[in-house]
């Protein structure tokens, strides 16, 4: 019987100090803190001083593997995910082959096993080839081993009304959800940079925030009309999030994420001229910002996805107009969430499980993450120093790429630990 012990952790930063005790990967004792229980074999983890989560889930990481591994692979990718508290990710399907088949998405299942420091879900392709044409075969990648329950074609929209419509009442039959990348293609092309003042003085082409906020009402008229469950990818802009209301209040079966660069930073980084600022969609205003931080609060986000998107230094380092959009988020998701939520009481910690552990558990169908910390449920946790704080280094980040838009920023909340079905993953920024 594999053990360990929490020592002395804070449940969601709340109440007394206590200890956990997991053994054959579940959660066993949760109580007052014990001297002496711990035998020889257990392994403990000191935790004064900090809070206990569950894991972490992503609903939007992009691994690389296969076809771009130069950038990331599923095992570095892994690592930056179990460093950033992660316990399931999901991989997005833009990939090279697509993952819009039974073969690909088993590779990507399999492969994260083998490397097993943190549990990745192949995302599949809702498109054959991502080209916006053809359904893949859904029901075909949904009763693979990979067991897929949400598809995208992220990194493009599904833009065709008709194929988004059939996409979505395919998709009730599978129990899935179809995460859509709003963005209007004939409204963005050529787009560099959100449309206003900002993009405009420097002489970028505009990326209105109306390319991204016409999908979404049209997508939640089709999901409501279907009965069908949508998933709003990467919401970017203010008039996203009255939409939104707008389909909750009347129970269309949306939910939503925010980045956390779209929750910290805005387009006044486009006068620095540098591509790791290029993003899509595009950083935006701090109205719109600020915006999206309170309705993370309020739930009409209902997470934070990191669309950790890493990109080759000769993809990011020239000219603006040629550089990939996307930025790594793995390893800094938590600290910029603290940084946007906890610090300005926007969030407590209870808050912080709901909108990374929690509700993206709920959105991906993952009966075995974002669960409550009692006795019995799986042990996929992640304990956090709340106080400490670290400068965000791209070189020292696990991924291959180090496209990240917060170097250099010294940053609140240190994960100190992530535990992966009662193994521990990483510890003190190291990979176990
Ligand atoms: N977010 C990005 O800017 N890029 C993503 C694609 C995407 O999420 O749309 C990528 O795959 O690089
Ligand atoms: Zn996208
Ligand atoms: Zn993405």
């Amino acid at each position: 019987m594999r053990e360990l012990l929490i020592r002395g952790a804070r449940l969601y930063g709340e109440g007394d100090p206590v200890d956990v005790l997991v053994a054959d990967g579940v959660i066993v004792e949760v109580g007052a803190p014990g001297e002496n229980a711990a035998p020889e074999s257990t392994e403990v983890l000191d935790a004064a001083g900090q809070v206990l989560l569950p894991g972490f889930v992503d609903l939007h990481t992009h691994l690389r593997e296969p076809g771009r591994e130069d950038t990331e692979t599923i095992e570095s990718g892994s690592a930056a995910a179990a460093l950033g508290g992660y316990t399931a990710v999901l991989a997005m399907a833009n990939t090279d082959p697509v993952a819009d088949n039974a073969v690909v998405v088993e590779h990507v299942w399999r492969r994260g096993r083998e490397v097993g420091l943190v549990d990745v879900h192949p995302v599949g392709a809702v498109t054959v080839g991502l080209a916006g044409e053809r359904l893949a075969e859904l029901g075909t990648m949904a009763a693979s081993a990979a067991g897929v329950r949400v598809f995208s074609d992220d990194g493009h929209c599904v833009a065709d009304p008709l194929v988004m419509r059939r996409a979505l009442e395919y998709s009730t039959a599978l129990d899935a959800v179809i995460a859509q990348h709003a963005e209007e293609p004939r409204l963005t092309v050529g787009a560099q940079a959100h449309e206003g003042e900002r993009a405009a003085r420097l002489g970028y082409a505009g990326w209105p925030a109306s390319a991204e906020e016409s999908i979404v009402a049209r997508d939640c008229l089709l999901a409501r009309h279907a009965g069908a469950r949508l998933h709003v990818c990467h919401v970017s802009t203010a008039g996203t999030v009255d939409v939104l209301r707008w389909a909750k209040e009347r129970g269309v079966r949306v939910s939503a994420e925010v980045t956390p660069h779209h929750l910290l930073l805005t387009d006044e980084r486009l006068a620095t001229y540098d591509p790791v600022n290029k993003v899509n969609p595009p950083l935006r205003t701090e109205a719109d910002a600020e915006t999206l931080r309170a309705a993370l609060a309020g739930g009409v986000l209902d997470c934070v996805a990191t669309d950790h998107a890493p990109h080759a230094d000769q993809d990011k380092d020239c000219e603006w107009a040629a550089a990939r959009p996307g930025m790594l988020g793995l390893q800094t998701a938590l600290s910029v969430v603290v940084e946007t939520m906890v610090r300005p009481g926007l969030l407590d910690w209870r808050g912080v499980a709901r909108v990374m552990s929690e509700r993206p558990a709920e959105i991906a169908g993952l009966a075995d993450q974002g669960r409550p910390l009692v006795p019995g449920e799986p042990a996929n946790l992640v304990l956090v120093d709340p106080d400490a704080e670290w400068t965000v280094r791209g070189a020292e980040l696990a991924s291959i790429a180090d496209n990240t838009p917060y170097e250099g920023m010294r940053l609140p909340g240190v994960v100190a630990a992530t535990v992966l079905r009662g193994r521990v993953t990483a510890r003190e920024g190291k990979i176990r």
